[in-house]
Parts: structure tokens; C-alpha cells; sequence
């Protein structure tokens, strides 16, 4: 895995920018944004946002009270970028799971260090720009060569995520991955994700058996299923809705532990299932992409109002 420093790099200094500066958290590196319309907080490890606060109302993400800020280790909540595997390896397809040397789910996009590729500013956006070199240093956990470049754009309108994934080797790569998105909740038992109706889904809980939704997805205790669609969706919460809407995918995962799995789950509180819901942007299951050599493939989300 990769050893590099985790330090900023020292050509990138904070007085480039006028509202973006490096702050440490825990063990780790983060860029801070203190926009006069929006605050954000984005990890170098993992390219993992972990706020998006737009002025005067709450955060947008779910950060769980007990994350831990460590390398290699992953944050829980906020988005981690899952890639390029999602979930499970033995859950993947054959052509995914043959480049992938290790039991972990989820790829190791989410424990790696990124590298700041750009800052850009306005009166009325922020974009970062961040790169992961998928190569040797890798090569215990996956055979392949990709180049991944996740751009953040912050504006008054919500937070736009595209991760474009580039084929570097020589011969066809086949990928899995999400945009693994913590939303916050007043109250679980009365959120509902809406968009989903009459679409397919594989219900991982009940043995990975096929099921099609009929009406809203409710959540009642432990929910975790891969819906074979990447329509525009709105997620409905006590006095809070939000509009997902998807590039590039044709699956979202939609996820909750519920209370026996939010006791066994590392760095997440017993009761905190009550307070997230995951909703997230994927190429999962059957939809995983196959890039030819120099090839390149876009997933991305823009995270908005409903
Ligand atoms: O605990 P993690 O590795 O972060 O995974 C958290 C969750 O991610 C996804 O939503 C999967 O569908 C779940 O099965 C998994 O439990």
C-alpha cells in the first residue's frame, strides 16, 4: 500500500487560496472550505468529504460521533469513495473479483492518500480536484493499472461528486464502486427514499434474492439492497429533503445497519442507526463497467435540494 507522506504538499501553499486551507484532524490532513455561502471539510485520505455545511443550515452529511481520524483507516460517514471494487469481493462479478487479492470490502481508494491535483474559486463555487494513482504501490490488494480523478464542486446549489475512472494497463479492467453517501436523519422510522418504485432490487439480506419495490423504501431495522436503477431520487426526512441525482450509474445501494448491526459496526454508537440512512451512487452488482485500454468512465452525483 501506499507510504507517502501525508503531509500537504509544500508547493501548494495556503495562501493561494482565499477560502480553502489545510487543517489537521486527528492523524489526518483535511482541506478546509469557509465560503462565505458554504463550509466543506475533505480528507486526503480516502478524497473523503465529511461536511457540507451551506450557510445558515445544518450539514448535509451524517459524520458518525465516534469516526476516527487514523491512517489507513476508514472514516464513518460522510462519503467514502468506494473503488474499485464495491462491497464484498466475492460478491462481485468474475471479472471484477479475478484482479482482487484481498477479503476487504470496498475497495482501498477510501484508505489511501490523495493527491491534491487543483483548487479553483469564485464568488459562487469551490472545486477540488483530487487523484489516485492506482498502481504498483497497490499491488498487493489488486492487479490493475487506473488512474482515479474525483472532482468536488461546492455551491450554493448542493455538492457535485465526479470520480472518473481511466483503464492505464494494457488490457480490459473491469470495476465495481459508489459514492458511499451518509445522509442525516431526525428520526429514521419517518425518512423514505423515493424514485425507487416498480425497480428491481437484489435484497443481500434475504440471501441476495430478487425483489421489485412497490411505492417508497421505508426503514424499518436493518435495510440493505442494491436497486438496479440510477434515476434521480429524493430522500425524505423530518423537515429536510434532498434530490440524489446520478451520472454514470445504473444502481444505487441503499443502506441502514439497524440496531444488532449498528452494535457490531466499528466507529458508529449503538443508537446512531436511527440518526443515517445511506443512499449510494453506484456501479454495483451487474452494473460494473469494463474499460478498455485508455478508456475512461464517469460516476457522479450532484447532492441538491428536493
Ligand atoms: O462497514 P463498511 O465496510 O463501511 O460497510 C458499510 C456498508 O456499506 C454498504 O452499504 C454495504 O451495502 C453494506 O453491506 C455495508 O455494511
Amino acid at each position: 500500500m501506499s507510504e507517502s507522506s501525508n503531509k500537504p504538499p509544500l508547493f501548494l501553499s495556503p495562501g493561494q487560496w482565499s477560502f480553502t486551507r489545510w487543517t489537521t484532524i486527528g492523524q489526518l490532513e483535511a482541506l478546509e472550505v469557509h465560503h462565505p455561502l458554504f463550509e466543506a471539510r475533505l480528507f486526503l485520505q480516502g478524497a473523503h468529504l465529511t461536511r457540507f455545511i451551506p450557510r445558515n443550515e445544518p450539514d448535509w452529511l451524517w459524520l458518525s460521533p465516534s469516526a476516527r481520524f487514523e491512517p489507513g483507516r476508514a472514516i464513518r460517514g460522510g462519503i467514502p469513495i468506494c473503488w474499485p471494487w464495491f462491497g464484498d469481493p466475492a460478491r462481485n462479478a468474475p471479472e471484477v473479483r479475478k484482479r482482487i487479492k484481498t477479503p476487504d470490502a470496498h475497495g482501498f481508494a477510501r484508505t489511501a492518500l490523495w493527491k491534491l491535483e487543483d483548487v479553483s474559486e469564485s464568488a459562487h463555487e469551490v472545486e477540488i480536484c483530487l487523484s489516485l494513482d492506482a498502481n504498483d504501490d497497490f499491488a498487493d490488494v489488486w492487479n490493475g493499472r487506473a488512474l482515479a480523478l474525483l472532482t468536488f464542486n461546492f455551491s450554493v446549489r448542493g455538492c457535485r461528486l465526479a470520480l472518473t475512472t481511466t483503464n492505464l494497463g494494457n488490457e480490459p479492467l473491469a470495476f465495481s464502486q459508489a459514492l458511499h453517501t451518509y445522509l442525516p436523519t431526525a428520526d429514521i422510522e419517518r425518512s423514505r427514499v423515493l424514485g425507487l418504485g416498480y425497480t428491481h432490487y437484489i435484497d443481500t439480506l434475504k440471501n441476495w434474492e430478487y425483489c421489485t419495490q412497490s411505492g417508497p423504501v421505508y426503514f424499518e431495522g436493518e435495510i440493505d439492497r442494491i436497486y438496479e436503477s440510477g434515476e434521480p431520487l429524493i430522500v425524505v426526512t423530518p423537515g429536510i429533503t434532498r434530490k440524489l441525482t446520478a451520472v454514470g450509474s445504473d444502481s444505487t445501494v441503499v443502506w441502514n445497519p439497524g440496531p444488532d448491526k449498528a452494535a457490531k459496526l466499528s466507529d458508529f454508537p449503538d443508537s446512531a442507526w436511527r440518526a443515517m440512512l445511506c443512499v449510494e451512487t453506484a456501479n454495483a452488482a451487474s452494473d460494473y463497467y469494463v474499460l478498455n485500454e485508455g478508456q475512461s468512465h464517469t460516476l457522479g452525483v450532484l447532492i441538491g435540494r428536493g
